[in-house]
C-alpha cells in the first residue's frame, strides 16, 4: 500500500483514535494508519456562547475529547500512547452551531434550517503527543480546524421525512451524512469533502508534515501542565479502572504556582475562546493594517513573493512586513511556502480592492471610522451616546447625509455599502417573491448593487435608485455593464424632505438602523403615503434573535449604531410593529443567509 511520508513516521508509534465515529477509523485506516480506538467520554456540553468563533468550539471540543482518553490510559494502564487524535464536527447556519440531532424532531429542526441554503461544515482536531515520566502526563498538543462549504437543494418535507425515517441523520453533524443517502440533499460542495464526512485528512497529514519535517526546527508546541484543561471525565470509569488511582495522576507537574494545590479535575476548562476573543481586536487590525498596504492586491499579481520584496514593493520596514505577513498566514489570510507567501482563497475572495466581492471598502470604512467610534465605547456607554456620538458619529452620520466631511469620505461609505450590498442582494432580491411588482423604488439605494439584482431576478421590474444628490454624483463608477442596466435609473433627493419617485414597491435595505425611532417613523410615515394600494414595502435589516449566539453580530452593530449615528438594530418583532404603525399589512418574513432578515408588508387597498 501507497503510504504518504508523514503516515508512515507514525508506524511504530502508538496511535490511539479518541473516538467512536466508524467514519473517522475507516478514513483513517484508508489511509494507511494503524491505530487503536479508544472512544472518548467527554460530553460535548460546552458552552458554545463563550466561543469567539464556532471553529474556536469544535477545536476545544475535539481537544478535551483527546485529553479524557489521554488521561484515562495514563491512570488505566500507565502505558500512555504516543499520540491521540480528537476530533469534532459541528455544522453552522445563520449563526448556530448544529451538532447530532437528538431525536427525529430535532433532525427534522435542522434539515429544515439548512434545506435550500448554504451552511459550513467544520471539524476541529486535536493531536496530542503523551509523555509519561515519573509517573506523571506531559501532553503537548496541536490542533487546526477545516471548513467546507455545503449548498443543499430546495427540497418537500416529505423528502426530509423520509430521509428522517431512513435513520440516517440521527449519528451525524447536523443530521445529514453526505457519503450515504444525504449525498442526494447536496447541491454542491466547496473544499474538502472528508472534512464533512468527519475528517479532514489532507489538513491532517499537512499538520503532521508541519510537525515531522518542519522547515526550521519549530515543531509543537508543548503545553505546560498547569494548563492542560481538565475536564469532568471520570464519573464513568469502572471501580476497575479507577482502583487505586491517584486522581491527580493527570495532573499537572511542576506547577508554577504550587500555592494552589488543584486537582485535574477542579482546574476549570482553558480559556481558549476568550483568549481569543481578548486578543480579537488585534487580529481586526492586522487584517486591516494589510488591506491598507494593498498586501493581497499586490500577491494577486506576483506571489508567491519573500517579505524583503514584499516590504520592497509596498515601502515598509522589512522586519514589521515579515510579522505582519505570518500574522496573516495564522489568519488564514495568507499562505506560506519556501517560495513565499501568497494569497489564500478567502483573500483573492474578499480582500482585493478591485474584486467582484470585495470587502476592502467596508474594511477601510472599520479601520477609518468604526475603530475610532469603538475607542470611545466606556464613555458613550456611561453616556448612552454623546461624546463618541459628538466626537465621531458626527463624522459618521455625516457619511450617510448631505453633511458629508468630503469626497475621500463619502466614497469610503459608497464603497463599503457596495461590498456590502453585492454579498447580500441575490439573498434579499429572492427571499421573497416580489414577481407582482412592476416598478420599485431603492431608498437609499447608494451604488444600485441591489437594483441591478432586483432587476436581474425580475425582468419586467424598473427599479429607480433614489439618495443623496452627493451620492449619485459619484454612483458611475459602479455600474455594471449589461442590459439590465437599462431597467435601473438613478434619481438624487433626501427621502426625508423631496417626494419619493412613484413606484409600486419601495425597498429599504439597511437603512432603518442608521435612525433613532423618531426618524424612523418619519420616513415610513413618508412612504405610507407615496405607497399606492395594493403597494409593498420591503425591508432588509439585521435583525436580533432570540438566540443570543446568533444575535451577536447584530447586538456589536447595534453597539456600533449607537455610537456613530444612534440608530441600532431592531428586533424583528420591532420592525412589524413598526409596519403595521404605518398601515402596512400582510406582513411576510424570511431569514436570508447568516445574519439578515427580509420583510415585505403590503399597503392594503382602502
Ligand atoms: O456528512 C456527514 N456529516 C457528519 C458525519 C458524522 O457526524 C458525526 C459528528 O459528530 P461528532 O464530531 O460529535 O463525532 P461522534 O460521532 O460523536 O464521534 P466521537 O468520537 O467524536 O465521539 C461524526 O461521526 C461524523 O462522521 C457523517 O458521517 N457524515
Amino acid at each position: 500500500r501507497m503510504m504518504y511520508p508523514v503516515i508512515r513516521k507514525l508506524q511504530h508509534k502508538r496511535v490511539v483514535l479518541a473516538s467512536a465515529s466508524p467514519r473517522r477509523q475507516e478514513i483513517l485506516s484508508q489511509a494507511g494508519l494503524r491505530f487503536e480506538v479508544v472512544p472518548s467520554r467527554f460530553k460535548e456540553k460546552l458552552n458554545k456562547s463563550s466561543f469567539p468563533t464556532p471553529h474556536a468550539y469544535a477545536i476545544e471540543t475535539a481537544k478535551q475529547k483527546a485529553l479524557d482518553v489521554a488521561r484515562r490510559m495514563h491512570q488505566k494502564d500507565l502505558r500512555t500512547p504516543d499520540i491521540i487524535i480528537g476530533a469534532d464536527t459541528i455544522v453552522t447556519i445563520e449563526g448556530l452551531i448544529l451538532e447530532k440531532p437528538v431525536d427525529k424532531q430535532d433532525a427534522y429542526w435542522m434539515l429544515s434550517r439548512l434545506n435550500g441554503k448554504e451552511h459550513s461544515v467544520f471539524t476541529g482536531v486535536a493531536i496530542i503527543h503523551c509523555f509519561s515520566q515519573d509517573g506523571q502526563l506531559d501532553v503537548e498538543i496541536s490542533q487546526f480546524y477545516e471548513e467546507t462549504v455545503v449548498m443543499f437543494s430546495q427540497l418537500s418535507e416529505e423528502l426530509l421525512w423520509e430521509y428522517i425515517h431512513s435513520g440516517e441523520p440521527m449519528d451525524k453533524a447536523g443530521g445529514y451524512g453526505i457519503q450515504a443517502l444525504g449525498g442526494m440533499l447536496v447541491e454542491s460542495i466547496h473544499g474538502d469533502f472528508l472534512n464533512v464526512v468527519g475528517f479532514p485528512l489532507n489538513h491532517f497529514c499537512k499538520k503532521l508534515a508541519e510537525l515531522y519535517f518542519p522547515p526550521g526546527a519549530v515543531g509543537l508546541q508543548r503545553v505546560k501542565h498547569d494548563s492542560i484543561p481538565a475536564v469532568d471525565t471520570f464519573e464513568n470509569l469502572s471501580e476497575e479502572e479507577g482502583a487505586g488511582l491517584d486522581r491527580g495522576g493527570a495532573q499537572a507537574r511542576g506547577t508554577q504556582d504550587a500555592g494552589h494545590d488543584r486537582t485535574a479535575e477542579s482546574l476549570p476548562p482553558f480559556p481558549t475562546g476568550l483568549l481569543e476573543l481578548i486578543a480579537g481586536f488585534q487580529a481586526s487590525k492586522a487584517l486591516f493594517t494589510a488591506c491598507k498596504l494593498k498586501v493581497f492586491d499586490l500577491l494577486q499579481h506576483e506571489a508567491p513573493l519573500q517579505a524583503v520584496d514584499i516590504a520592497s514593493k509596498i515601502d515598509t520596514s522589512e522586519h514589521g512586513t515579515g510579522r505582519l505577513l505570518d500574522v496573516c498566514v495564522a489568519l488564514g489570510l495568507l499562505e506560506k511556502t519556501e517560495r513565499g507567501y501568497s494569497n489564500s482563497d478567502l483573500a483573492a475572495l474578499y480582500l482585493l480592492s478591485d474584486g467582484e466581492f470585495s470587502l476592502h471598502g467596508f474594511i477601510e470604512l472599520n479601520d477609518e471610522h468604526t475603530w475610532a467610534a469603538f475607542t470611545h465605547l466606556e464613555s458613550d456607554v456611561r453616556e448612552g451616546s454623546s461624546r463618541g456620538h459628538r466626537a465621531v458619529g458626527d463624522e459618521a452620520e455625516g457619511l450617510l447625509q448631505d453633511s458629508c466631511p468630503g469626497r475621500d469620505a463619502r466614497l469610503c461609505f459608497m464603497r463599503a455599502k457596495h461590498g456590502l450590498a453585492k454579498l447580500t442582494a441575490h439573498q434579499v432580491a429572492t427571499a421573497l417573491d416580489l414577481s407582482r411588482f412592476t416598478s420599485a423604488c431603492h431608498l437609499g439605494g447608494c451604488t444600485g448593487a441591489l437594483a441591478h439584482k432586483l432587476a436581474r431576478e425580475y425582468p419586467r421590474l424598473t427599479v429607480t435608485v433614489f439618495d443623496l444628490p452627493e451620492v449619485i454624483e459619484h454612483v458611475t463608477c459602479f455600474q455594471p455593464s449589461g442590459p439590465q442596466t437599462e431597467q435601473v435609473s438613478f434619481v438624487p433627493g433626501d427621502f426625508f424632505k423631496d417626494s419619493l419617485p412613484e413606484a409600486d414597491l419601495y425597498v429599504l435595505s439597511g437603512i432603518l438602523h442608521d435612525w433613532p425611532d423618531e426618524k424612523v417613523h418619519r420616513l415610513l410615515s413618508r412612504i405610507s403615503g407615496s405607497c399606492k394600494p395594493g403597494g409593498g414595502l420591503l425591508v432588509a435589516e439585521v435583525a436580533l434573535d432570540e438566540d443570543p449566539r446568533a444575535a451577536r453580530p447584530g447586538l456589536l452593530r447595534s453597539l456600533s449604531r449607537l455610537l456613530q449615528t444612534q440608530g441600532g438594530e431592531r428586533s424583528l418583532t420591532k420592525s412589524r410593529q413598526l409596519l403595521q404603525l404605518h398601515g402596512f399589512t400582510d406582513v411576510q418574513v424570511a431569514r436570508t443567509g447568516d445574519v439578515l432578515h427580509v420583510v415585505l408588508a403590503t399597503r392594503p387597498a382602502t
